[in-house]
């Protein structure tokens, strides 16, 4: 091998410098050391993960790689003990450069790799150089070994190099670290990103396993809502347009939002647009938006609801009421996924999931020619039709405790029962405006309540009590009991007896309050439940 010149000395320092690959940068080192040093050949070893042996990595013989299996792993114990006998463990723990200037004389190393690598090279090395590769922390990476063959004539020994060899260790060993370092890093991005991907994978699995109305945070177990949460199980791992049909304040909304909400795109927005509370032309350009000068006051483009929905969800509200030209625009997107906005040629792509809700009834208004038949069959796809308040009065008592918590947080009130009498009360009522109206009456009442504690009939709007006010306050046989023909003053009696222990009953057996509520004294209302004999 030929000196080194200076320009060889640079490009040995780039090439060090910019190579990533551990393996090339392997063979790199060992050629450069063997150009550097003079030597024919080399090798590099690079300690495992495990710090506990050192691992053939490339090795190099008059200028090419050559394969380097006759060679196995070198561990850094044996028997309990530092491996010093082997002089790839020895340096690698000592971290000593050492020299042989003769092979095949006692060295105090077993050389076995050395003599085994000559039969396959057929050569005969003489002198060997073996250098530790450590960082700046002085731990230990891997040796470099270099070798020169008998040639005839009395080879030069290492040593004339040893400080060139120093210099050129420690470069390699930067090279080196960096190197392992940044395999370490793709390493850990690599194991990263597989857990992160099973940790989206497990988290959609566990979204679309959590059925319970409780997960859903909608309240309601009825047997009509048990049916309603089956359907929409069904709708939450697809992308399927959904029509939520039902009398309103029956929860339209509050499904939508759930359904967007427990599938894939619940990242993106949950966008909704009410189609009855608008104008036509303002309803148009809020949903398909428009472009600068389309019309007088479109200063600049606008984008539509449907494009900011891109990937999400947008909830078309009393799409019963949505006019007939807009209804021909949607059933496009429905059906090619397209959006032209107000004053643009050219439609373009969008990707909304489509939820409708209407209260209406829409197979009236395509009679009437209000609603466009083809655009009824693409929305009710998959309708779900939310039971009335009244159908399911088992649900009454959870949703009248759920606000009744909501609001006394929102008021920053103390916890307010609810007497068995207006409980009562509320179970008799048919809820028109079904859950919506119940949900005003409780706040009213929370409102009313001022400093008591428990929620009484007279925190029930008027209208409510007087639907009800002959069945929650005056028990049936009051009415039917003149039938008996008694005399006045003792029907007056009986039905005083049977108010005051409808009212106690009402307010827990809570006299004070029941005076309160009935405007009379207490202690008259004690002597009367004395001598009626009323107890509970
Ligand atoms: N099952 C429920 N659990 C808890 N709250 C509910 C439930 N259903 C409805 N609500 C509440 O009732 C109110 C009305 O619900 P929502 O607006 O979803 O009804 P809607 O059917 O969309 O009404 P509309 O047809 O008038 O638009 C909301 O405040 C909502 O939070």
């Amino acid at each position: 091998m030929s000196a080194i010149s200076v320009e060889e000395l640079l490009a040995t320092s780039v090439a060090l410098a910019t190579e990533r690959d551990i393996d090339r940068l392997a063979q790199q080192i060992v050629l450069l050391g063997c150009k550097l040093c003079m030597a024919d050949g080399g090798s590099l070893y690079t300690l495992d993960i495990t710090k506990s042996r050192l691992e053939p990595k490339a090795a190099i013989w008059r200028g090419t790689p050559t394969a380097f299996d006759y060679a196995a792993d070198v561990p850094l114990r044996a028997h309990g003990q530092f491996n010093t006998q082997n002089i790839y463990s020895y340096v690698a723990f000592t971290g000593l450069q050492t020299y042989i200037d003769s092979a095949y004389q006692f060295a105090g190393f077993e050389l076995t790799e050395i003599y085994l690598r000559d039969q396959v090279l057929k050569c005969k090395t003489e002198t060997l150089l073996v250098m530790p590769l450590r960082d700046c922390n002085q731990q230990t990476l891997g040796v470099l070994e270099l070798f020169k063959v008998q040639n005839g004539h009395i080879s030069a020994s290492f040593r004339s190099v040893e400080k060139i060899a120093q210099a050129f260790a420690l470069q390699a060993a930067v090279a080196l670290d960096n190197a392992m370092l940044m395999a370490m890093n793709r390493h850990l991005i690599q194991v990263l990103d597989a857990s992160n991907r099973q940790l989206e994978a497990e988290n959609k699995q566990l979204r679309l396993q959590r059925k319970s109305s409780q997960n859903y945070e909608i309240i309601g177990e009825s047997e009509p809502m048990q049916q309603v949460y089956a359907l929409m199980d069904k709708v939450l791992s697809s992308n399927v347009t959904v029509l939520l049909r039902g009398e309103t304040g029956t929860g339209k909304e509050v499904f939508a939002r759930t359904i967007h909400q427990h599938s894939d795109r619940n990242d993106k927005l949950f966008v909704t647009q009410n189609c009855a509370a608008v104008p036509e032309q303002l309803l148009e350009s809020e949903l398909f938006g428009y472009k600068k000068g389309s019309f007088t006051g479109a200063s600049s483009d606008r984008k539509g609801l449907l494009d900011e929905a891109h990937r999400g969800t947008l909830f078309l509200d009393e799409i019963g009421d949505m006019p007939l030209n807009l209804q021909t625009k949607l059933l496009r997107v429905l059906q090619d996924g397209e959006v032209k906005p107000i004053g643009e040629n050219k439609a373009h792509k969008v990707d909304v999931r489509i939820i409708a809700a209407t209260h209406c009834n829409l197979e009236d208004k395509i009679t009437k020619g209000e609603f466009r038949e083809d655009l009824y069959y693409r929305l009710s796809v998959f309708p779900i039709v939310l039971p009335p308040l009244r159908e399911r009065k088992e649900d009454i008592p959870a949703l009248v405790n759920h606000f009744i918590k909501g609001y006394c947080q929102s008021y920053d009130r103390k916890e307010i029962q609810v007497s068995p009498a207006v409980m009562d009360i509320l179970m008799r009522y048919n809820f028109p405006g079904n859950v919506r109206q119940l949900q005003n009456i409780i706040e009213r009442a929370v409102l009313l309540c001022d400093r008591e504690t428990v929620l009484l009939p007279q925190h029930m709007p008027e209208q409510i009590l007087l639907e009800n006010g002959a069945s929650s306050e005056m028990p049936d046989e009051l009415v039917v009991y003149p039938q008996n023909g008694l005399p006045l003053k003792e029907m007056v009696q009986h039905y005083e007896k049977k108010l005051l222990e409808s009212h106690l009953r009402a307010n827990n057996w809570n006299q004070t309050q029941t005076a309160k509520v009935l405007k009379m004294p207490r202690r008259t209302l004690v002597e009367k439940i004395q001598r009626y004999g009323i107890h509970n």
